[in-house]
């Protein structure tokens, strides 16, 4: 069995639909983000505050590539398909679900949660722009897009078991 990705824009609820789908389905499940902080024992903001993004970045790549041939569920940050050869190994090598919200509603999931430093400032039009450079590499990226909008999660991990065969 192939790994099954969820990727989408910061607040879309990878993490959080991830694990239940993953206890749905009695499979492992593993956040690029929590491996991230974990391993360098430091939170996000920190890790881009001390090493920079493109450290970072290159933590989640190594993360992505130790995961690749293993069954099970893999939750990435919302920019894991920034870089082209991460875009790639997800689209080769897994089954990508893409899940989608409106910038709207991105804004209202974490507009009081401060734990990711590209929002840092006017969050509204930084997720405004952001989103706009990220749409079309989500879109190229997944096999299948699910939008999460006015979905409760048992709804949202119904249609990713159904695509699933
Ligand atoms: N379908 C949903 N409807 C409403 N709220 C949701 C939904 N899915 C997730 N959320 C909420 O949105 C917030 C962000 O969810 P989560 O952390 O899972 O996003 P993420 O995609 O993993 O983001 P990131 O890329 O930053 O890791 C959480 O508070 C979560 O409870
Ligand atoms: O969209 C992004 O670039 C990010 C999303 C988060 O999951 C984290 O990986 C980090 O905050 C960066
Ligand atoms: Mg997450």
């Amino acid at each position: 069995m192939k790994p099954i990705y969820l990727i989408g824009f910061m607040g879309a609820g990878k993490t959080t639909i991830g694990k239940e789908l993953a206890s749905c389905l009695n499979q492992e499940v593993i956040d690029t983000d929590e491996e991230i902080v974990m391993r360098e024992k430091k939170n996000i903001n920190d890790i881009f505050e001390e090493h920079g993004e493109e450290y970072f970045r290159n933590l989640e790549t190594l993360i992505l590539n130790e995961f690749d041939n293993r069954a099970g569920i893999v939750t990435t940050g919302g920019g894991i398909v920034v870089k082209p050869e991460n875009r790639k190994k997800l689209n080769e090598k897994g089954i990508v679900f893409f899940l989608y919200a409106s910038p709207e509603e991105i804004f209202k999931r974490i507009e009081n949660d401060h734990s990711r430093p590209l929002l840092k400032g006017d969050k509204k039009k930084l997720i405004q722009e952001l989103y706009e450079k990220r749409m079309p590499l989500y879109k190229e990226t997944a096999h299948v897009v699910i939008d999460t909008t006015n979905k409760d999660k048992a709804e949202i991990i119904q249609e990713i078991i159904d695509c699933l065969g």
